[in-house]
C-alpha cells in the first residue's frame, strides 16, 4: 500500500478541495453534449482562487478525461498547478490508467491509496474501475488494501474515496452505473466505527445522506449536472461545481458545495445521453 503523509498546518483541521469529473479533452474546443469541459475547468479553477479559502490538499474524483488522451491528463496538471498543495487522484469509468500514469511521476499528484491527513484523519482512496464500462466494482485487492488500512490505524477517523456510488443516488438511469459489489464494500466499513464518511464523484450532482449509519457525499462535476430524481438521463440546469472539506481534530467533518455563479456553461438540455 502506498501511504502518504499530508502535515498539518492548522491544529485542529485539515482542509481538502475536492473537484471532481473535468471530463476533459485532447481538443481546445472538446465539449461534451456542448460544455467545452477545459473552459469549465478553468472557470471552476478561477472561482476557487477568487473564493480564497485555505485548503491543504486537493482530491480528484475520477472522471478526468473523456477522450483517454496524455494530454488531457496533461491538461489537468497543468491546471492545478496554479497551486502548491499536493493532489490525490484515483479513476473513474472513463479514465485511461495508461494515459493517467502518464502524467506522473509529478511533484504535485500522488496516485497512492491512503493519506495520513494530520494526526487525526487517514484519506483512502479507492480504485471502482470495471474498464469499458461505466458501472464499479471493487476487486477483492481494493476490498483487502481498504480493511488493511482502516485496521491500520484504529484511533484515526477515515474518509473513504472512490468514484462510484455505493447506494441508490434516486435516478434509474444513473443508478445502474453504482458500484455494483457494495455489499462487500459496506461489510468492510461496518467493521470500522472511525469511518465517518464516504465521498464519491460520478453522479455529477449534490448528495448529503446517512446510509448503514455512515455520512455519504457526491459532488457536482466541473462540467454538465445531471438532474436529481429521474429515471431516464436528463440534465440539470444548475452550473458546475466542486467541494470543500475540513476534517477536524475531533472527528467532525464539516462540508460545503460552491458552484459557479449565474447560469453559465448551459449543456444541449434535450439531450439524451453520450
Ligand atoms: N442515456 C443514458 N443512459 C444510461 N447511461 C448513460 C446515458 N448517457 C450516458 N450514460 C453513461 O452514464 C454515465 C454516467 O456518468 P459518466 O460521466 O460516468 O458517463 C455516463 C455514460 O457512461
Ligand atoms: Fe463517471
Amino acid at each position: 500500500m502506498q501511504t502518504y503523509s499530508l502535515p498539518q498546518t492548522n491544529p485542529d483541521s485539515v482542509a481538502l478541495l475536492q473537484i471532481t469529473d473535468t471530463h476533459l479533452f485532447a481538443d481546445e474546443a472538446g465539449s461534451l453534449l456542448g460544455v467545452v469541459t477545459k473552459d469549465s475547468f478553468h472557470a471552476v479553477l478561477d472561482a476557487v482562487d477568487a473564493a480564497a479559502r485555505p485548503f491543504d490538499a486537493i482530491v480528484a474524483t475520477g472522471d478526468i478525461s473523456q477522450d483517454h488522451s496524455r494530454v488531457s491528463y496533461q491538461y489537468f496538471a497543468g491546471g492545478i498547478a496554479r497551486w502548491p498543495q499536493p493532489c490525490f487522484w484515483l479513476p473513474g469509468n472513463h479514465d485511461f490508467q495508461p494515459s493517467m500514469q502518464s502524467v506522473l511521476p509529478s511533484a504535485q499528484i500522488k496516485s497512492c491509496e491512503q493519506v495520513l491527513a494530520g494526526d487525526y484523519w487517514q484519506v483512502i482512496l479507492l480504485d471502482s474501475q470495471v474498464p469499458g464500462v461505466p458501472h464499479g466494482e471493487l476487486s477483492e485487492a481494493q476490498l483487502t488494501m481498504l480493511d488493511q488500512a482502516l485496521a491500520a490505524y484504529p484511533d484515526r477517523h477515515a474518509l473513504v474515496l472512490l468514484h462510484h456510488h455505493p447506494l441508490d443516488a434516486g435516478s434509474t438511469w444513473l443508478d445502474q452505473h453504482q458500484l455494483h459489489n457494495s455489499d462487500a464494500f459496506w461489510q468492510v466499513i461496518g467493521k470500522y466505527p472511525k469511518v465517518s464518511t464516504i465521498l464519491c464523484g460520478h453522479i455529477h450532482q449534490e448528495l448529503d445522506r446517512t446510509y448503514r449509519g455512515v455520512r455519504v457525499l457526491a459532488t457536482p462535476s466541473t462540467c454538465i449536472q445531471f438532474l436529481p430524481d429521474s429515471n431516464d438521463f436528463a440534465l440539470d440546469k444548475i452550473s458546475p461545481g466542486w467541494r470543500y472539506l475540513e476534517l477536524t481534530r475531533d472527528g467532525q467533518l464539516n462540508t460545503a458545495v460552491s458552484r459557479l455563479q449565474g447560469n453559465c456553461f448551459t449543456p444541449e438540455f434535450d439531450a439524451v445521453g453520450y
